[in-house]
């Protein structure tokens, strides 16, 4: 098959090393001298330091001929944009000049300004007729790189894009689950984000194990609200985009998220810790996006209220810490 990734962050290089094992697999990035660098030296040193390119795995800042790869042969391509949220309007938006088959993001948020999760912007912008769908679910882009095993949900209200896409991605280590509920499964990799950066403060402030249980079982309870009023399925956040994603986030010190937390634990400006982080927190990107949805909503979310406070109200982890232990005693399934 052939694929094109558009997108050489850490996430698009993981799985560019990986899919081009199976497929011919083209990976474009928008910044022409740090691909011409990776073609040469068969490493993304931006994003990925460590990992060899696959002397197949074509690398390219030609936006045309990284599509054209995959418009030729529509019934045997697949287009992966593996941007941060911030790119996927843009890029859809030149997406929109070319027939595009079918077309799958990997990005997890909420867009900052329209509060609208990734599906709703490739719609906004390519119409709702094309065949697309995310990609989700826990997934470390070193332990991808690595070749670890691990499992995705690919969602999309579209089986002939489901299936596309277990043919291209499913197989070796990477086992891939289909869902059609794309509501559930995007508010699912947007919010643990957000949960990730508590989670990270609470273990920064030394809080303990029982803590961080907490925190994550009343994270999903909350990403479980929003998604339910949004229209999500409650099912889906107790699989791979939900709870399965919410705890490899919050534990494994690789999550960018996570790190964030870390960082206000130690008192660290914001702008401090995401420059030193140089790739994107998404849960930096989206907290205030999904606090005013919510209030839109009327959806309880302390935590995620509280995160937005420590990360752009002037508040402290501290004060997140005693904002959330002093809430009054309520019944846990309500
Ligand atoms: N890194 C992971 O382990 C991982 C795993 C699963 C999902 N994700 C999600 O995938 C998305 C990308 O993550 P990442 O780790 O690759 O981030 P990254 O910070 O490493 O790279 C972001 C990439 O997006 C590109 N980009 C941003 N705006 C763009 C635009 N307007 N046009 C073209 N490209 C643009 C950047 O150039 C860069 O290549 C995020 O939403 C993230 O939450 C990441
Ligand atoms: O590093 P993070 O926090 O952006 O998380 C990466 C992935 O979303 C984990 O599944």
């Amino acid at each position: 098959m052939k694929i094109t990734i558009l997108g050489a962050g850490a996430w698009g290089t993981a799985l560019a090393i990986t899919l081009a094992k199976r497929h011919e697999v083209l990976l474009w990035g928008r910044n022409a001298e740090a691909m011409q660098a990776a073609a040469t030296t068969r490493e993304n040193t931006a994003y990925l330091r460590g990992f060899a390119l696959p002397p197949t795995l074509q690398v390219s800042a030609d936006f045309d001929a990284a599509v054209g790869h995959v418009c030729a042969e529509p019934e045997a391509s697949l287009l992966i944009v593996a941007s941060s949220v911030a790119g996927l309007r843009a890029l859809s938006e030149q997406l929109s000049a070319y027939p595009i088959p079918n077309l799958v993001w990997l990005c997890k948020g909420l867009e900052e300004q329209t509060r609208l999760l990734p599906h709703q912007i490739v719609r906004e912008v390519m119409g709702n007729n094309l065949a697309a769908g995310a990609l989700s679910g826990p997934s470390f882009a070193q332990e991808v790189a690595q070749g670890l095993p691990c499992a995705l949900t690919i969602a999309s209200t579209d089986d002939a894009l489901c299936e596309r896409v277990v043919e291209a991605v499913h197989g070796g280590n990477i086992r891939i689950y289909s869902s059609d509920d794309l509501i559930g499964v995007e508010i699912g990799g947007a919010v643990k984000n957000i949960l990730a950066i508590a989670t990270g403060a609470a273990d920064g402030l030394k809080l303990g194990l029982n803590a961080r249980a907490a925190l994550i079982t009343r994270g999903l309870a909350e990403i479980s609200r929003l998604g339910v009023a949004l229209g999500g399925r409650a099912e889906t956040f107790m699989g791979l985009s939900g709870v399965g994603d919410l705890i490899l986030t919050c534990t494994g010190d690789l999550s960018r998220n996570r790190r964030v937390g870390l960082g206000l634990a130690q008192n660290k400006k914001l702008d401090t810790i995401v420059a030193e982080l140089g790739h994107v927190a998404e849960g930096v990107r989206c907290a205030q996006a999904v606090r005013a949805l919510a209030q839109e909503l009327k959806v309880d979310m302390p935590i995620t209220n509280a995160v937005a406070a420590a990360l752009f109200d002037g508040g402290s982890v501290q004060e997140m810490v005693a904002q959330l232990l002093s809430r009054e005693a309520r019944e846990e399934n309500r």
